[in-house]
C-alpha cells in the first residue's frame, strides 16, 4: 500500500499528435514521462499530424482504434521500464476537445469483460459504430452549424446557452452530420463519448461520464445548467440524452480503474479515477492560472484561455466551465493554424532547421517593416477562412516575401491574430497580463520573444512543457483528497514559473498599430476570400 511517502498520482494526455502520460509523487514533482506518437510509433494508420485528412481538405478524422493501440503501446513500455504502478492511488487525463468516439450495441459488455491477457486492441477492434472519428481540425459542418444555430433562435441564443455559437468542430454538430449521413450508424451507437472520456472508458472499463468543463465544448451543454440543453439535443440527433449518459463535475471521482489494468500492469485495484477532461482545461490545470494570466498553449493548434468568474458569452471564441473551481468559467479562443504551421514555414524557408529559422528572425525587425502575411494553411475558426495571403507596408497584396520577412511574417500574423480576436473577446491585454506559454512551441526562446513584444507583456513558462498531463496528475490529487482544500493550497509547490521573455522596448508603439493594420487587412481578406458562414 501506497503512503504519503512513494504514493504517485498520474495523468494521460491524448493529444492531437501524441498521447502522453506524466506521473508525480505526492510533492508533485515530476518522477516519470512516457509518450506514443502516432505517426512515427503507429506508421501502419497513415496519419500525418495524428489525423487523416479527406480529400475535400475539411473532413479531418483520427482512428478511434489507433488511439486505442497507442495507450497499450504506452502501458506496455511504462511496464518494461519498471514504473511503480503499485504506487499510483490515483489518476486522470484529457483529451483533444471536440472529437467524439462512437461504441457501437454492445460494447459495453465487451468493455466490462476485458481479459488480461489480451491487448485491448484485439479486444476492442470491432467496438465502434463509426471507426474514424471526427476531431477538432474537422470543418466539414457548415450546414449542421446553421441548423442548430436556426432551430435554438439564433447564434446569439446558442451562445448564451452554450458558451459559444455553432462551430464546426463542436461535437453536437459533428453527431448531427453523422445521424444525418450514416444513419445506420447511429442507430447501431450505444455511447457517445469525447476523446477525454473515451479514454477514461478504458481504464475504468466501462463507459466513463462526460466532464462539464469538455462538455462545454459540444454545443449541448447548458453551462448555467450544468446539463445537457434538451433544445440543443434534439436539435442535433433524436435519442442523445440516452447515448451521452450525465454530465460530471470535472473534479468528480468516477470510478476505480479497471481489474483489467490492476491484472496486466499492477495498478492497485483501488486506485482512483478522477474524471477526464479537455486539453485546454487541464493545462488552466496544470498551470495553476490566477487573475491577470492569460495562458497562450502553442500546440497543433494555438488556443489562449483564461479564468473567468462570470460567463460573457459572445459570437466570438468561447466559454467553458471551469475543470477546478466547478462553479466558475474559463474563456478560449482556438487558432487551428499553430504548430503545424509554424513549421511548414520553418521546412520551406529555413531548410527544416529551428535554429535557421531562429537566425532569421532575429535578423529581421518588430514590425518587419510594415509587412504583414496571413497563414491559414487548413481552414481558419475565426475568421473562417483558408489560404495564404501577404501585404507590403502599404497594404497592397504580393506575391511573395523573403525567407527571413516570412519567417517572422508567420510569428507575427499568429500572434496578432490572437491579441486581435482576444480583445474582441474581451480579453484584458494590458500592462497587469501576464502570459504563461505552454505547449511544443514554448521551448523555443525566439519565438517567446515575439509573443513578449507582441503581447506587451512578460510571458513566463513552467518546468514542464505538457501542462495538460501534468493538470491531470495534479487534478488526481485534487480529487484524490477530496477537494476540500483548495485547489491552488495543493498545486503551490508545482506551479513555478519562470519569465523566460520581457517585451522589448518600444515594442508596444510597433504593435499597437501594427494591430490595427492586421485588424483592417484581414476584414479585408475576409470580405473578399472568406468561407460564406450563415
Ligand atoms: O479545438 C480546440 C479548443 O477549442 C483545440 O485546442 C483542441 O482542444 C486541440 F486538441
Amino acid at each position: 500500500m501506497a503512503d504519503e511517502s512513494n504514493r504517485v498520482f498520474g495523468g494521460f494526455d491524448f493529444s492531437t499528435q501524441q498521447i502522453k502520460f506524466i506521473a508525480v509523487n505526492d510533492n508533485l514533482q515530476v518522477i516519470y514521462e512516457e509518450a506514443v506518437r502516432f505517426d512515427s510509433d503507429l506508421p501502419h494508420y497513415n496519419t500525418r499530424g495524428g489525423v487523416c485528412i479527406a480529400d475535400d481538405k475539411i473532413t479531418i478524422t483520427s482512428p478511434a482504434i489507433m488511439w486505442v493501440e497507442a495507450l497499450d503501446l504506452l502501458l506496455s513500455r511504462l511496464k518494461n521500464s519498471g514504473f511503480p504502478f503499485q504506487q499510483v492511488v490515483c489518476v486522470s487525463g484529457t483529451g483533444q476537445q471536440h472529437g467524439s468516439v462512437y461504441w457501437r450495441q454492445g460494447a459495453q459488455q465487451i468493455l466490462r469483460n476485458l481479459v488480461a491477457e489480451k491487448p485491448l486492441t484485439e479486444q476492442l477492434k470491432d467496438a465502434f459504430s463509426v471507426a474514424n472519428s471526427p476531431v477538432w481540425m474537422d470543418s466539414s459542418t457548415t450546414r449542421q452549424c446553421q441548423e442548430l444555430e436556426c432551430k435554438v433562435g439564433g447564434a446569439e441564443k446558442l451562445a448564451a446557452i452554450t458558451g459559444s455559437r455553432a462551430y464546426e468542430r463542436f461535437t453536437g454538430n459533428q453527431i448531427a452530420k453523422i445521424y444525418q449521413q450514416q444513419p445506420e450508424a447511429y442507430n447501431n451507437t450505444e455511447r457517445i463519448s469525447l476523446v477525454s472520456s473515451f479514454v477514461a472508458s478504458l481504464l475504468l472499463g466501462d463507459y466513463a461520464p462526460i466532464d462539464e468543463s469538455d462538455g462545454s465544448g459540444m454545443n449541448l451543454l447548458d453551462i448555467q445548467a450544468r446539463d445537457w440543453s434538451q433544445e440543443c439535443l434534439d436539435a442535433c440527433a433524436p435519442g442523445l440524452k440516452a447515448k451521452l449518459g450525465s454530465p460530471v463535475p470535472s473534479n468528480e471521482v468516477i470510478g476505480t480503474v479497471s481489474s483489467y489494468l490492476s491484472i496486466r500492469y499492477g495498478f492497485p485495484n483501488d486506485c482512483k479515477v478522477v474524471a477526464f477532461t479537455g486539453d485546454n482545461p487541464a493545462s488552466l490545470a496544470g498551470l495553476a492560472a490566477q487573475k491577470g494570466d492569460v495562458i497562450v498553449s502553442l500546440g497543433t493548434s494555438d488556443t489562449l484561455f483564461l479564468w473567468l468568474e462570470t460567463p460573457k458569452p459572445s459570437l466570438e471564441g468561447h466559454i467553458f466551465v471551469n475543470p477546478v473551481q466547478t462553479s466558475d468559467y474559463m474563456a478560449l479562443l482556438c487558432f487551428k493554424n499553430g504548430s503545424l504551421t509554424r513549421e511548414k514555414i520553418r521546412d520551406e524557408r529555413a531548410g527544416g532547421s529551428w535554429e535557421k529559422f531562429n537566425e532569421q528572425l532575429k535578423s529581421t525587425p518588430m514590425g518587419n517593416n510594415g509587412q504583414i502575411g496571413m497563414y491559414f494553411h487548413v481552414m481558419e475558426i475565426q475568421p473562417l477562412i483558408q489560404g495564404i495571403y501577404r501585404f507590403d507596408k502599404n497594404g497592397q497584396k504580393i506575391d511573395d516575401f523573403l525567407d527571413a520577412v516570412e519567417v517572422r511574417a508567420v510569428l507575427e500574423s499568429q500572434f496578432m491574430a490572437q491579441r486581435v480576436h482576444a480583445e474582441n473577446l474581451g480579453f484584458n491585454i494590458g500592462p497587469d497580463t501576464n502570459i504563461i506559454a505552454t505547449g511544443g512551441a514554448s521551448s523555443n526562446p525566439a519565438i517567446l520573444q515575439v509573443l513578449a513584444d507582441v503581447f506587451n507583456a512578460p510571458v513566463y513558462i513552467k518546468d514542464v512543457a505538457n501542462s495538460a498531463a501534468l493538470g491531470c496528475a495534479f487534478r488526481a490529487k485534487y480529487g484524490w483528497l477530496g477537494t476540500d482544500v483548495p485547489y491552488l493550497q495543493i498545486v503551490e509547490k508545482g506551479s513555478e514559473r519562470v519569465c523566460v521573455a520581457y517585451p522589448t522596448p518600444g515594442a508596444d508603439d510597433v504593435y499597437r498599430v501594427l494591430c490595427q493594420c492586421y485588424r483592417k487587412l484581414e476584414a479585408e481578406v475576409v470580405s473578399t476570400y472568406g468561407h460564406k458562414q450563415g
